[in-house]
């Protein structure tokens, strides 16, 4: 492989963030040459790389794997860590998903750690904690064809605890039903009592 093939593909631009960034530090009257300062736009493209990766993934980059399991009851995995951007402040907010499905006829299962990495291609992106939920969701009844999912979301905002209207401590939560979860209340109430229990 040549040198040039070897450089792994850049997602984002960062002589522009750089360059975005050094005006930022400018506009709110800082000296962006400054010592501490200096390296602070290159920092933040490389942050930026990393927290926006997912722009740049598709669910099927991550749910590779499936598995005949003969398995038709609920998988469930709980408190999956999730940090995000909040796409109106560029702040992050932070919480856990669950992530729950029952799969489809044919019996067919994904390994568990796919659903955490199903969560972070929609978390690292801009987002609003909505539409992250039910991203999660669509991409597991698209790829596993499964009977029902369901998605539930329990976030921290900066942009709520930090500046504006300053309520550290608030969580939003939303959740995104699909298939067997929304057509059934027992089914929801079981998915859901699960995901309560903090034991
Ligand atoms: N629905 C939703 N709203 C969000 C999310 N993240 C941030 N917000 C809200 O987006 C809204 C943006 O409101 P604007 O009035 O345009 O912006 P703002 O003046 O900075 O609003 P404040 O935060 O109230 O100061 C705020 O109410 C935020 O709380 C999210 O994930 N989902
Ligand atoms: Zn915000």
């Amino acid at each position: 492989m040549s040198e040039i093939e070897d450089i792994p593909p850049r997602s984002v631009d960062h002589a522009r963030i750089e360059k975005a960034v050094r005006e930022i530090l400018l506009a709110i009257g800082e000296d962006p040459d400054r010592d501490g300062l200096q390296q602070t736009p290159a920092r933040v493209a490389r942050a930026y790389e990393e927290q926006f990766a997912g722009l740049d993934q598709k669910p099927g980059d991550v749910l590779t794997t499936s598995f005949e399991a003969d398995h038709e009851e609920m998988v469930l995995v709980k408190d999956i860590e999730l940090y995000s951007t909040c796409e109106h402040h560029l702040v992050p907010f932070y919480g856990v998903a669950h992530v729950g499905y029952i799969p489809g006829a044919d019996g067919r299962i994904t390994g568990l750690s796919k659903l955490a990495r199903l969560v972070d291609v929609y978390a690292r992106r801009p987002q609003v904690q909505e539409r992250l939920t039910g991203q999660v969701a669509d991409a597991i009844m698209d790829s596993l064809d499964p009977r029902g999912v369901i998605v539930v979301v329990e976030a921290e905002h900066l942009c709520m605890s930090m500046r504006g209207i300053r309520k550290p401590g608030a969580k939003t939560v939303t959740s995104a039903v699909r298939g067997a979860f929304r057509a059934s209340d027992r089914t929801r109430a079981e998915a859901m009592s699960l995901i309560l229990d903090r034991r």
